[in-house]
């Protein structure tokens, strides 16, 4: 398909890209291992935007209904014609009208049936297809950063994914096809660009990383993944803003992590072969199987000690039997632990029932059982007591119930402080709910400090310049003052 320049081919859209990623103070490498990198060729300092993009296409997910173009879900209006797309006002509509245009024919020609079964990704298909093809007849102008091949030269894997999958996009490119009545089209093609998705797109979240809906972001995708990496990768709307978290010093190679960071080296190791397909070599991935490594990982998902004064963590025995504590010996019977992760299991189902239905109380009950048993089970530092907490910090705090909200934030954050790297937006925003029910329980001292971490993280993860950002410095200066006022009225020495 088409060149940007009108000779034809990616080498020339290559060489403008290159161009003007180099104003920027970056350039596109290749290297055996990982296809193509973006290295800096000048130095970046924390919180500084590396690049911006604007999604070649995206789209809202189907949780609840969203705004096509800003994804909010206010003051939203169906498309009377396709009864499928949302818009919350003229703005948004008119900026999405040449786009919706055609896609809003195709769909008005599908049945009320199958309209219940196309998916995001099946449109983002049909949308990705669309605009190249208005950039092509040039009702959609064509940028550097903006246009189809850039789409072509994403890595997509073909070769290596299974016949199962192979066959699941065949049938969605079928189903794409079937939209577009396009008698020329490649459905071949379309598969492969299914599985560029999978490994290309990126979840759109808001502020506070909750998903909103899906995107491709043909530029960032260039950039390869680490387990610890040098910049984020964060939403301003649907642009992609990526930002340093550390002085990245020239000629570096620019890393985002692609996957959820809590978990063992081979938790993530699995996360990324499956999705990603490829086996993470990266500075906190070679300690596999290490002493060191090994540990991290039964503290992080292993079971701890019967003896509750024991800190150490368990290995499988030999006999397959149990696990024994490599601290002081002890031996913990499998059949022990199966019983106790089954009771767990089917509380976990209660719980996600109750949640379902709406019985937030009855939910918050259940999991304090499952934290119960799973203290029994686990360290205090493992996933999965985490993952408890984070629910039942989210319910108590839809019941505003702040004071027990606060106490489950607050056991959060040793574990956020040992799963993600110092300089996280998930361990910033922690902070940041913390003070805030801090603050409202009138702890001004811990609000203040509290505000001020997550300040720190956050001011450089998310910029400066936002309204959530001058929220929350809004609350640190209210915070602060009045720490000050208690300090100076008690006269104390803090
Ligand atoms: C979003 S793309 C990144 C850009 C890609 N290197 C390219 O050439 O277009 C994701 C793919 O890049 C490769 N990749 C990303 N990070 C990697 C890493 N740390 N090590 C090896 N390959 C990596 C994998 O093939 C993965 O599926």
């Amino acid at each position: 398909m088409k060149g940007v320049s009108g000779c034809g081919g990616g080498w020339v859209v290559m060489e403008e890209l290159q161009e003007s990623l180099s104003d920027k103070g970056l350039t596109v490498s290749s290297v055996p291992e990982k296809g193509r990198c973006l290295f800096t060729t000048r130095d970046f300092s924390p919180g500084e935007v590396i690049i911006c993009e604007e999604a070649y296409v995206s789209v809202p997910n189907k949780s609840s209904a969203k705004c096509e173009r800003c994804f909010t879900s206010t003051n939203l209006k169906k498309c009377s014609a396709c009864h499928v797309v949302y818009y919350c006002g003229n703005t948004c509509q008119k900026s999405d009208w040449k786009l919706h245009r055609v896609e809003c024919k195709a769909l008005s020609k599908v049945g009320k049936e199958r309209i219940k079964s196309i998916t995001p990704s099946i449109r983002l298909m049909v949308k990705l297809y669309l605009r190249s093809k208005l950039q092509d007849e040039k009702v959609i102008p064509i940028t550097v950063m903006d246009n189809y091949n850039l789409v072509e030269s994403l890595v997509s894997h073909m070769t290596d994914i299974d016949e199962k999958q192979l066959v699941l996009y065949a049938q969605m490119a079928n189903l794409v096809n079937l939209i577009l009545q396009w008698p020329e089209i490649n459905v071949k093609e379309i598969a492969e660009n299914f599985s560029k998705f999978s490994c290309n797109a990126h979840t759109i979240c808001d502020t506070e990383l909750k998903p909103l809906g899906t995107g491709l972001y043909p530029v960032v995708s260039i950039i390869n993944h680490s387990c610890l990496p040098n910049s984020v990768l964060i939403f301003e709307g649907r642009m992609a803003v990526v930002r340093a978290v550390q002085h990245i010093p020239k000629g570096t190679e620019v890393s985002i992590s692609y996957i959820e960071m809590a978990g063992s080296t081979a938790t993530r190791q699995k996360a990324l072969k499956e999705q990603y397909l490829f086996s993470c070599t990266c500075i906190r991935c070679i300690k596999l199987g290490q002493h060191d490594d090994i540990q991290e990982s039964a503290v992080l998902e292993g079971y701890r000690c019967k003896d509750k004064r024991c800190s150490g963590f368990l290995l499988r025995d030999p006999g397959n039997k149990g696990f024994t504590c490599q601290l002081c010996g002890l031996f913990r019977d499998k059949q022990e632990i199966k019983n106790i992760v089954n009771e767990i299991q089917s509380l976990s189902e209660k719980a996600s029932f109750s949640l379902s239905y709406g019985y937030k109380k009855d939910a918050s009950v259940m999991y304090k059982m499952i934290e119960k048993l799973q203290l029994k089970l686990y360290h205090q530092l493992s996933i999965y007591l985490m993952r408890t907490w984070e629910n039942l910090l989210k319910i108590l705090m839809e019941l505003q119930d702040w004071k027990e909200a606060l106490k489950y934030c607050r056991l959060t954050i040793p574990v956020y402080q040992r799963v993600y790297p110092e300089c996280h937006p998930l361990l910033g925003l922690q902070y940041y709910t913390c003070g805030k029910l801090e603050w409202w329980l009138g702890e001004t001292e811990e609000a203040y400090r509290s505000l001020a971490r997550a300040a720190e993280i956050l001011r450089i993860t998310h910029g400066t310049n936002t309204t959530f950002m001058k929220e929350l410095f809004v609350k640190l200066e209210e915070a602060r003052a009045e720490f000050s006022y208690k300090i100076s009225s008690k006269g104390e020495d803090y």
